[in-house]
């Protein structure tokens, strides 16, 4: 077998199949339980040491799981491109989220995923998404307006805006606040339950809270479908009750449920993630604050859906915010055969993780990784493109964001808004405080100074 020049300072993942010129993955020594602590304590710094260390391609074993960590744009491309079918959603994702997204349709594989995808799809087309636009344009008009100035922390601003505007749009529903709040709690408990260390419903603890809020989310969700299914909104949720595929199939009452269910969640937090690190990187360098506003103000108040292709400011600002903290930082996958990654053996049964936060600051691609540089992305440059996969903050193949378009559509709208109506700013040498633990975000919530403008 071929042996990585890290042997020495490592163990292996699997031995490669006799007479194979596969390569076989470095593990690291380390316990693999303190290995995963360290990774969620700080990515960035355990993406380095690993490469540093064991190179591109290595692997880790804790809490029965075994995981390898293929790192760089063309081990993406053989992942998520998935071209012989090696790699499946369902069983990877399913260990983090399983019991509370449930047959959501990332959790879907192959045959059964194109047919659901195929239907979904048709809530993301671009004229439901001119539909959306008009439903949440004048509420998010008004809750921007209505935002309180002094010390505000945007990720809860940010957090409740997107909630708002998902139960609007998805829901077609306007809830009382108590409701809107129960639902709120239900899918923080379903969204942080996933990282649980402790992967059992002991009361009181995450599992079980998730698994609580998954129940609210469920009840919630059949109480209302009869309603659905009996009038055509222009919501998703009315959507996803009367799309129709080719032969005229339509999704089953559990479909629509845990389709609704995982599309609130992904759409929610991603959104608030997106905007608070935005927020941060206009507050650190008010150039890119002023120019962005000044593009603003130049359209009107009201943003139509035409005019978000001339916010070319703020599209910068999203796309490097998105490459400096992707909301989902990582894409797991469960090996279905025995199969390799990179010329690495990879045995069936594993885990295998597409680490975009680390791929994000690969420089080979991105000069300066660590700089705030939106311009990187501008036409001149455009050092995303140096691979399809160096910048995938939306995943790539198959199960790439269905989301994506509404989204940023999202996003640029309320940013749109707050530049008009604000100006911010943070203290001089600010650095935000993350927690990786689940999704990135932030410890302190990001305190502002918000003012009027
Ligand atoms: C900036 C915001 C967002 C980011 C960064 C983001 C990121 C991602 C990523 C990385 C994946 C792929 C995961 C994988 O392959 O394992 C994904 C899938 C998905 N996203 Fe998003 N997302 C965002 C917003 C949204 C929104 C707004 C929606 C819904 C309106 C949404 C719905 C979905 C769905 C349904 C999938 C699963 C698609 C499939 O498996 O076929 N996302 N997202």
């Amino acid at each position: 077998m071929v042996s990585t020049g890290t042997a020495a300072k490592s163990t292996v993942f699997a031995a490669a199949p006799a007479g194979s010129d596969l390569l076989e993955v470095p593990c690291a020594q380390r316990n693999g339980v303190l290995e995963m602590m360290a990774m969620r304590r700080d990515p960035f710094a355990f993406g380095d040491e690993r490469l540093a260390r064991l190179g591109q391609v290595s692997g880790l074993n804790a809490l029965g799981v075994k995981m390898v960590i293929a790192a760089g744009p063309r081990a993406a491309d053989e992942i998520l491109m998935n071209r012989d079918k090696a790699f499946a959603n369902g069983p990877a994702w399913s260990y983090f989220i399983g019991p509370f997204f449930n047959r959501g349709i990332m959790l879907l594989d192959f045959d059964e995923h194109r047919h659901h995808r195929h239907i979904l799809q048709q809530a993301f087309t671009p004229s439901a998404l001119k539909g959306y636009m008009q439903e949440m344009q004048p509420m998010i008009a008004e809750r921007v307006a209505d935002l309180p100035t002094g010390n505000v922390k945007m990720f809860e601003q940010f957090k409740s805006l997107t909630l708002d505007v998902a139960l609007e749009v998805f829901l077609g529903l306007e809830l009382p606040k108590d409701q809107a709040d129960k639902i709120n709690k239900a899918f923080i408990d379903t969204v942080r339950a996933g990282v649980a260390y402790v992967r059992k419903p002991v009361p009181g603890g995450r599992w079980w809270k998730g698994l609580r809020g998954r129940r609210v989310l469920e009840e919630f969700f059949y109480d209302n479908i009869a309603a659905k299914r009996a009038r055509e909104t222009p919501d998703l949720f009315s959507v996803l009750c009367h799309v129709e595929g080719d032969e005229g199939e339509q999704f089953t009452d559990a479909d629509v449920v845990n389709h609704m269910i995982f599309v609130l969640m992904a759409a929610h937090d991603t959104s608030t993630i997106t905007m608070t690190q935005m927020a941060y990187r206009m507050a650190k360098s008010p150039e890119w604050q002023r120019r962005a506003r000044e593009q603003s103000l130049e359209l009107n108040p009201e943003l139509g859906y035409d005019d978000l292709g001339k916010l070319s400011v703020l599209d910068l600002v999203l796309k490097e915010s998105l490459r400096m903290c992707p909301p989902v930082p990582a894409q797991p996958r469960m090996a279905v055969k025995d199969t390799s990654v990179q010329g690495f053996f990879v045995p069936k049964g594993s885990m295998v993780t597409v680490p975009q936060m680390t791929n994000h600051r690969d420089p080979e691609f991105f000069t300066n990784p660590d700089m705030f540089d939106p311009e990187r992305f501008s036409a001149e440059r455009k050092e995303d493109k140096g691979h399809r996969m160096a910048w995938t903050p939306f995943g790539g193949g198959v199960h790439k964001c269905i989301g994506l378009y509404f989204g940023q559509m999202e996003i640029k709208t309320i940013l749109h808004h707050l530049l008009r109506n604000y100006e911010w700013s943070v203290p001089e040498g600010y650095q935000i405080p993350m927690d990786y633990s689940a999704l990135p975000v932030p410890k302190d919530k990001l305190p502002v100074d918000l003012r009027r403008r």
